[in-house]
């Protein structure tokens, strides 16, 4: 059996960055800039007022000095003339300070008698004058590749960047595989349960940029299997989920074989996951999950995302794992590495001592994946150990 560190590898390999597309600017949040953006003007494009007060000249700006006002300036509204000596432009923020001003003094600063102001408060030394191209200039890049958030597209506005080139999103189709399974809101037969892992891995993948497609049920017949696979084969990554293992109904392994799967591996040494297979599909990636709920979610968690920032074109390399210290103690760990559901708090984390694969309670409650290395000795409360956040 490979180690996860192996399969992380041979599935980063099945992959390969999707092309670029534009899309609108209001379409754009949560998608992956692809190529670099360049801003088209200055920001502000003038010097501009961060204050409302009045405009005159610094050198001119004392307590107690007196100005006449001549004009006004107000956002979107320029004051055409020039500001000579003894004399101020009324002035709101946001507005282009008139030429001949190069200081702001503000409103509460001032007493006003018609047209006659009075510096009444020491006015200090802040001119309360943005610079032009203070934020950014004509010129200033966005670089590839950016997961972009709300922050990122407020700037490529102001930039006045209307449509904004990003990465494809990859289209994941997921298959699930049994007899026993039935939509949600269906009634299930006395021998069958309801699909969760399709619904889970999805809500899973969109949040990392993927365009996600549930297929129908694939039935545990070999038609079933191959119509569905067939249904799905335009997309850039196939998922199975289930009849992995070495049932007699798990079917994945021989029907994507028949249809030409060149297999990468099948079966890792983690827990859970073990039964995970991959490879390539006709021009799709497939990777088939085994069908336990907490072990299809752990293997996308670990293995799928990775694929999916592949795909996107982002940086595909593991962050470090955190580290805290155990609040209950561990046995040994066996041959496998080892994801146990794990909940943190403030003295540390603790491995839920359910450490089914079906259990998705467990999982749902779990804010940690404690990651044991394969034969790992038993550690005792207080010992640091490395972890995951979900
Ligand atoms: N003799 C052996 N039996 C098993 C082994 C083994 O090595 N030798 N491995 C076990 C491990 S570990 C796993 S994991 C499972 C994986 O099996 P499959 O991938 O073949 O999954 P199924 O048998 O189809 O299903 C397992 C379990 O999960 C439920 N399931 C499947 N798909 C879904 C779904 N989309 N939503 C919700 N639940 C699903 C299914 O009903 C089964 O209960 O094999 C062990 N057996
Ligand atoms: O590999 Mo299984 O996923 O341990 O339950």
């Amino acid at each position: 059996m490979i180690t996860v560190t192996q399969a992380r590898a041979l599935l980063l390999a099945l992959t390969a960055p999707l092309g670029v597309e534009d899309v609108p600017l209001i379409r754009a949040a949560g998608r992956v800039l692809a190529r670099p953006v360049t801003a088209r003007r200055n920001q502000p494009p003038f010097a501009a007022s961060s204050m409302d007060g009045y405009a005159m000249k610094r050198a001119e700006v004392e307590r107690h000095a007196m100005f006449k006002v001549i004009g006004e300036a107000a956002a979107g509204h320029s004051f055409n003339g020039t500001v000579g000596p003894g004399q101020a432009v009324r002035i709101f923020t946001g507005a282009p300070v008139p030429d001949g001003a190069d200081f702001v003094v503000i409103q509460e600063d001032i007493t006003r008698t018609g047209d006659l102001i009075t510096i009444a408060n020491e006015p200090g030394e802040k001119d309360n004058i943005r610079a032009e191209g203070g934020d950014f200039s004509t010129g200033t890049t966005i670089s590839p590749p950016l997961s972009l958030r709300a922050e990122d597209i407020a700037l490529m506005a102001a930039m006045n960047i209307p449509t904004v080139p990003v990465a494809r999103k990859p289209i994941v189709a997921l298959i699930s595989t049994g007899d026993e399974l039935v939509m949600p809101g269906e009634t299930p037969g006395p021998d069958q349960i309801i699909v969760s892992n399709t619904f889970g891995l999805k809500a899973m993948l969109e949040t990392v940029g993927a365009d996600v497609r549930i297929m129908p049920i694939a039935r545990d017949t070999v038609t079933s299997l191959k119509t569905t696979f067939e249904l799905a084969s335009s997309a850039d990554l196939i998922v199975t989920i289930g009849g992995a293992s070495v049932g007699d109904h798990d079917l994945v392994a021989p029907v994507s074989a028949e249809l030409g799967m060149e297999r990468s591996f099948y079966k890792v040494a983690m827990r859970p996951g073990k039964p995970l297979m991959a490879g390539k599909l006709g021009r799709s990636a497939m990777v088939g999950l085994p069908g336990n709920p907490v072990s299809a979610m752990i293997c996308a968690e670990i293995f799928i995302k990775p694929m999916i920032r592949a795909m996107l074109g982002q940086d595909t390399t593991q962050a470090d794992l955190m580290t805290a210290p155990l609040t209950a103690p561990l046995a040994a760990n066996g041959p496998r590495e080892h994801y146990m559901r794990a909940q943190l708090d403030r003295n540390g984390i603790a491995a839920f001592d359910n450490q089914d694969s079906a259990m998705l309670s467990v999982l749902a409650r779990a804010d940690a994946l404690l990651v044991r290395p394969a034969n790992d000795p038993a550690r005792a409360i207080g010992e640091p150990v490395a972890y995951l956040p979900l």
